[in-house]
């Protein structure tokens, strides 16, 4: 589903970040994006939501150019920001505005997503907590059901409870041909979500490989705060 080849990313020119990246995601799987502060996590993930264009190279998705931002592409992608920046509506009138822009949303998940979440719809969204508006945005980002999800630290900002909400949600919500990418530096709220584990590092993906063949060749790889680390420490793994 998700296509890249010889990607360079210059933020200025001392910032040469991706160094000629190639890069293939499936659909129907969770992908878990790992890596220190600084990596280029982010700025991958920009690339793939169409926010930051190519330096050289490209990403498709579906073989449509993020960058383009045609209507097939918008339609098909949520992508739930580290911050998630909200306008002053209330979230039924969110949803009278945005959910048309999405031909699988579903009102009803939204709400029973609202409802797990213990957010009120007649909340004005601008008026709610960080952790609040994360978990609104993580609940019409589910409901959209978009063939891409994209959820840059999902987590970050969710209580216990939410963070326990949130795992339950993904596993009924994610839909089987879904491809979901969310990166985390909180490895233990989502290793039990994670189908394949994408480990970056210095803008390079040390480590890209589905995590039942991980644990198959190494069952402490099932922490994912191990395989981290291991990876990091030898980088003896190579990109398939
Ligand atoms: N707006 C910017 N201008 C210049 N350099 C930037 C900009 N944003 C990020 N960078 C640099 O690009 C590199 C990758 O940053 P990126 O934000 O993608 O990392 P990350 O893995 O998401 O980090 P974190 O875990 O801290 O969120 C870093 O060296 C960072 O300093």
């Amino acid at each position: 589903m998700i296509k890249i080849r010889e990607l360079h990313y210059h933020y200025n020119k001392h910032q040469n970040l991706f160094g000629g990246l190639d890069l293939d995601l499936d659909a129907g799987k969770v992908y878990g994006l790992l890596g220190k502060n600084g990596a280029g996590k982010s700025t991958l993930m920009r690339t793939i939501t169409g926010l930051l264009f190519p330096t050289t190279g490209y990403c498709t998705v579906d073989g449509l150019h993020p960058g383009r931002r045609e209507q097939r592409f918008l339609e098909r992608l949520f992508f739930i920001p580290e911050e998630c920046y909200v306008p002053a509506l209330n979230i039924h009138r969110f949803i009278e505005i945005y959910a048309p822009f999405y031909p699988t949303f579903s009102e009803p998940d939204l709400r029973s997503y609202l409802v797990e979440f213990g957010i009120s719809a007649d909340r004005s969204l601008n008026q709610l907590s960080f952790g609040q508006r994360k978990k609104a945005f993580i609940a019409f980002g589910l409901a959209t059901k978009t063939p891409l999800l994209v959820m840059d630290e999902p987590t970050n900002g969710l209580d216990i409870p939410s963070k326990v909400q949130f795992r339950e949600l993904m596993r009924h919500a994610a839909t089987p041909d879904q491809l979901v990418l969310l990166s985390t530096h909180q490895v233990r709220d989502l290793d039990e979500l994670i189908d394949a584990v994408l480990i970056m590092d210095d803008s390079r993906i040390l480590l890209k490989e589905d995590k039942s063949l991980l644990v198959e060749q190494d069952p402490r790889s099932n922490d994912l705060e191990f395989l981290f680390n291991t990876t990091l420490n030898n980088s003896k793994y190579k990109i398939r």
